[in-house]
């Protein structure tokens, strides 16, 4: 168990973000189907990176690739080795991660022509990976309402197959900033993308290697931004690396947060967040569709903050590291909070009754999310994290970087 209690003073401090996972991940996958090496700087140092670029490496030797709890890492290794491989492989998770559905990719794909077997449960890892003998489709649908690291993998493998791919996403599409980054760094490559609507066609092509250096992951800031907005008035951090114009939809925190009285100012550095008033309103309606992985952050610091939400978007939570609002609506009942399905779709959170103990116990479901949204309230009262290596899968730093801004660790 692990205890955090917070200190009365915050000044001014800098954090070093950790860099993007989502663009570290693309490029890893981007630079093994280019003939030749990317030059990638500042590469993510979260677990979910290593473990692909450990896995990738061992390309040629490897006869079983486990992605532990990575699913992008699963959903990209999927359509690279039906595509790749010249023995049959086995991909493979943990526990969780055999219970996070992909038969919606393996159909794609096995249409296409790939040969892949599942090994225990019909649409779930882990699978059999036989090389690619023949393409015998160039034209897929894919639903978009599941998980766009399905798209994202399927356009990445695109330009390689002999006869290019149509890929028509079946709307409603979620997540869709995430299929954006990977178009985007797709075209920084050479690879050009005929768009019409939600059809995306992809002639056969090359990749030309790039240099690129990934900017500061926009999902750990978000972090950082309830941090401020669960600080005293007048309270900044400086966060490095940040883009304005980022590949990155999670820096949809911004405008999220400003409703919540922080403001963001962009240097040359990164970002200067700043808690410059009090929440607007007690009252907001959000959607996550875009940006997921910020609704732990928001929904905690809005509960801290007694702001009530009315939010839609949740949907693709309940398949992530755990059931996200599950989980969530378990952990913020010890604040007295609720978060309630008000209609199919429909969430409220409810927040008046936001209250602390002299110390409030964190279960956080092996997912790093839950660890990270729900450590900025140990502004307000003692928190008995559980688990706390759990935030390696995205940001090992977190908890380091968490006391050099006066935060107190103890750990038992
Ligand atoms: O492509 C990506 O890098 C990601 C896409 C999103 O998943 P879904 O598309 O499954 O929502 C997001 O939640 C995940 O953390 C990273
Ligand atoms: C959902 C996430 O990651 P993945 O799907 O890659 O496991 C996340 O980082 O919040």
């Amino acid at each position: 168990m692990n205890q955090y209690k917070s200190s009365a003073n915050h000044k001014f401090q800098t954090i070093n973000l950790p860099s993007s996972k989502s663009e570290s991940n693309r490029l890893l996958i981007l630079s093994a189907l280019c003939e030749e090496d990317f030059e990638i700087h500042n590469l993510s140092e979260a677990r979910d990176t290593q473990t692909l670029t450990r896995l990738l490496l061992q390309q040629q030797t490897n006869k079983t690739f486990d992605v532990l709890d990575a699913g992008t890492a699963m959903r990209f290794l999927t359509a690279y080795l039906a595509v790749s491989t010249h023995r049959p492989v086995i991909l493979t998770g943990t526990e969780r991660m055999q219970q996070r559905p992909i038969g919606t990719l393996v159909n794609a794909l096995r249409l296409i022509g790939a040969e892949i077997n599942y090994l225990k449960k019909e649409d779930y890892p882990p699978m059999e990976i036989k090389p690619f003998q023949v393409q015998k489709s160039g034209q897929i649908t894919v639903p978009g309402n599941i998980s766009s690291q399905y798209i994202s993998a399927l356009l990445m493998i695109a330009p390689t197959l002999p006869s290019g791919l149509k890929i028509d996403i079946q709307p409603p599409v979620y997540s869709i900033p995430y299929i954006e980054m990977t178009i985007q760094l797709m075209e920084k490559a050479g690879i050009k993308v005929e768009r019409n609507g939600y059809a995306l066609t992809i002639v056969p092509q090359k990749y030309n290697a790039i240099i690129h250096e990934v900017e500061s992951d926009w999902s750990a800031a978000s972090y950082w931004f309830s941090f401020i907005a669960l600080s005293q008035l007048q309270s900044e951090i400086s966060l490095k690396g940040l883009l304005k114009d980022s590949f990155q939809g999670d820096q949809a925190i911004v405008d999220i947060m400003k409703q919540l009285g922080v403001t963001t100012q962009f240097t040359h550095e990164g970002a200067l967040v700043k808690k410059a008033s009090k929440p607007l309103s007690n009252h907001l309606t959000l959607d996550f569709k875009k940006c997921p992985d910020l609704a732990q952050t928001v929904l905690t610091c809005c509960a801290a903050l007694k702001v009530d939400l009315e939010i839609t978007g949740l949907e693709s939570l309940r398949i992530k590291e755990t059931d996200r609002i599950a989980a969530l609506q378990i952990e913020l009942r010890k604040f007295n909070c609720d978060l309630i399905e008000t209609n199919e779709a429909q969430w409220s959170l409810k927040s008046a009754g936001f209250q602390t103990k002299d110390k409030i116990e964190i279960n956080t479901y092996e997912d790093h999310r839950m660890a990270m949204s729900f450590a900025p309230l140990a502004l307000m009262t003692n928190l008995a994290i559980q688990d706390i290596e759990v935030v390696n899968k995205s940001y090992p730093g977190f908890w380091k970087d968490l006391e050099s801004v006066g935060m107190q660790l103890s750990k038992k």
